[in-house]
């Protein structure tokens, strides 16, 4: 079973081809990382799935029966996301945008107290929770949005960028996060430029270049990839 198949994706805007022909599919319980230069098109293709960004032609499916052009509000529980850059609200507090968020993915009150007694401290954030985002430094607000992707137990979480902004030691508690979601049932889709740390974490990697698949495969396979055009 696929979690994720994406079949021939375009996406144009204001004449310009951001992404062409992308085809893949993400199976379950694994994590995937989407590498590429700048500008090559990962956020383009999340925020494409989250239907942030509109699709001009392709299918996009999850768990082979949600069509994202059938019933847009269902496909999209099925995601959670954590942009590259924190989108916070002004008027909420740290504990209040946990809440709006397990609302949203009707997580149960049981469950969103257990997760947040692990994450608050895991993330040091235990004398934040009825702070406004403006108090907080970019690294503290980048945690209250990684707690807040991580509460719901979808099929799919896409991360862009996870360790922007994060200290060592969040970036370490984030990394065990992510590969206990994974072994827990989550297949994850995530963009990084620290390749070294994306090795350790993901089994497979699909790379970008100027908004179409260069080459795809095991992780193992990329470093030699590297390896080749960089002695070219
Ligand atoms: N809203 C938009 N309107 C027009 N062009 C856009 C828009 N968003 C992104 N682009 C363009 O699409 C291309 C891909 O951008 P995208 O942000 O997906 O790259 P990326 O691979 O995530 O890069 P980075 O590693 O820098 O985050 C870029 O050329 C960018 O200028």
């Amino acid at each position: 079973m696929n979690v994720l198949q994406i079949k021939n994706l375009r996406i144009e805007m204001n004449q310009a081809v951001l992404l062409d022909g992308i085809t893949f599919d993400i199976k379950p319980s694994s994590v995937t990382a989407l590498v590429g230069h700048n500008g090559a098109g990962k956020s383009t293709l999340f925020k494409t799935v989250m239907g942030v960004m509109a699709k001009s032609e392709g299918e996009i499916w999850i768990n082979e029966k949600y069509g994202q052009d059938d019933d847009f509000l269902t496909f999209k529980q099925l995601i959670s996301y954590l942009p590259e850059e924190p989108l916070l609200l002004t008027e909420l507090t740290v504990m209040q945008h946990f809440q709006l968020y397990a609302m949203s993915y009707a997580v149960p009150e049981e469950k969103l107290q257990n997760s947040l007694e692990r994450l608050v401290p895991g993330f040091e954030l235990e004398d934040k929770l009825d702070k406004y985002p403006e108090a907080l430094s970019k690294g503290m607000r980048q945690k209250v949005q990684t707690i807040c992707a991580l509460l719901p137990d979808t099929p799919l979480l896409f991360i862009d960028e996870p360790f922007m902004g994060l200290d060592i030691y969040a970036m370490e508690y984030l990394e065990e996060l992510i590969q206990e979601k994974a072994k827990n049932g989550t297949s994850i889709l995530l963009t990084s430029h620290q390749l070294e740390r994306v090795k350790d974490i993901a089994e497979n990697y699909i790379m970008l270049q100027h908004g179409k698949i260069q080459s795809h495969g095991p992780i193992a396979d990329f470093q030699t990839i590297k390896r080749r055009s960089v002695d070219e």
